[in-house]
């Protein structure tokens, strides 16, 4: 996507062929500034610390991950390591791992002295994937997007968090058929949950919209199921960090609600994502892991201060407890359906094994 009429994706690797590039999203929307990943540990700490996230751009960012780990250690040990050290920065997104073991796999074969070159290969290979599989999936949602609109009055559209072009390599998951749609020129109108702790709503997909002229309005997490009792929204579309073999779609902290919200007021739920979130190993979404993140993301606010510096205040008493569940799972009876860069398909595993027939029945 553009960012003042200049192309931009949201990893790139340096001119010197080894250094990866990232966007620090810990600045947006107050400040644009990239971030040089040098070393493994780099890119561990750059996932960890939420400098990237996004569960495709998170795979994207393990995978240059592996080749900055094969550049300082190439043998089978460091093969090995790399892996373990990228898989426990984050635990959700299943793309971390897929990423991981998709380039593990290509480089095990291979003499430690070749594995440098073919990991920046492999690594930049998952990335243009990702690229492509997004715009797909732009296509396809849009195509629903099309038939939801019924002219007249702007489509009333409801995501949570960040599913856009800064979540993924490009064009993003559920913000991918908003802008393709949007090309269209069908209207379309996004009510914007804030996404509290980290309000990745508020400052990333707020400014998306805004860059991309998408029309908007940023919510609070809890007006979803106000709005949609009132009749005020068409469609909700999330992105996912993780879908089982069975359709369950992990995603955001909120998430689920808004698909509570969304079934009780007959609003259609629908999530997109890319085959690389798709878990095929895992029979149902209670076995996804969920992250749980530091409480002080919970108990201290950040923003601009009046001198434009990003900067943190305690939202609540010094000593107030917290508790941060990063993610929640939706049933995949709440979800209408999955849009992925194959198609669209109902939320089950006889739906998922109609798009990705040669991954499917490996379920535990
Ligand atoms: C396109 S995946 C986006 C997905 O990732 C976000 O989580 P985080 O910001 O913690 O990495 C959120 O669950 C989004 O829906």
């Amino acid at each position: 996507m553009k960012v003042d009429g200049r192309p931009y994706r949201t990893i790139w690797p340096a001119d010197d062929g080894r250094t990866v590039v990232v966007i620090d999203q810990r600045l947006l929307p107050h400040r644009f500034e990239t971030i040089e990943l040098r070393s493994l540990a780099d890119a561990e700490v750059a996932i960890r610390d939420m400098a990237v996230r996004g569960a495709p751009l998170i795979g994207a960012t393990a995978a240059y991950g592996m080749a900055l780990g094969m550049v300082e250690d190439s043998s089978d040990e460091g093969l090995a390591r790399a892996g373990e050290v990228l898989i426990a920065s984050r635990p959700t997104a299943v793309n971390l791992a897929w990423a991981v073991r998709t380039v593990q796999q290509i480089l095990r074969p291979l003499a430690p002295a070749e594995r440098v070159e073919r990991a920046y290969a492999e690594a930049s290979r998952i990335a243009e994937d990702d690229v492509e599989s997004c715009a797909a999936i732009g296509r396809h949602g849009a195509d629903i997007l099309e038939k939801l609109w019924k002219g007249g009055e702007p489509l009333q559209v409801l995501t949570h968090c960040n599913a856009g072009w800064l979540a993924t390599v490009d064009w993003g998951t559920a913000l991918s058929p908003i802008y393709a749609a949007h090309e269209r020129g069908v209207p379309i109108h996004v009510w914007v949950d804030e996404t509290r702790p980290r309000n990745q709503g508020a400052a990333l997909t707020a400014w998306e919209l805004a860059s991309h002229g998408v029309p908007h309005t940023l919510i609070v997490d809890n007006a979803g199921g106000h709005l949609m009792r009132q009749g005020r929204v068409d469609a909700c579309i999330v992105g996912s960090d993780r879908v089982a073999a069975n359709g369950d779609v992990c995603n955001k902290i909120g998430t689920y609600l808004k698909a509570l919200a969304a079934h009780d007021n007959g609003v259609p739920f629908y999530a997109a994502m890319p085959h690389s979130t798709i878990d095929f190993d895992l029979a149902h979404g209670d076995l996804i892991p969920i992250e749980e993140r530091e409480a002080r993301e919970v108990t201290h606010i950040s923003g601009r201060a009046a001198d434009g510096t990003v900067t943190e205040v305690l939202l609540a008493p010094e000593a107030t407890p917290g508790a941060n569940f990063a993610f929640d799972v939706t049933p995949a009876r709440l979800v209408t359906a999955l849009i992925t860069e194959r198609g669209v398909c109902e939320a089950s595993a006889e739906g998922l094994a109609g798009l990705y027939p040669e991954r499917a029945g490996k379920a535990a």
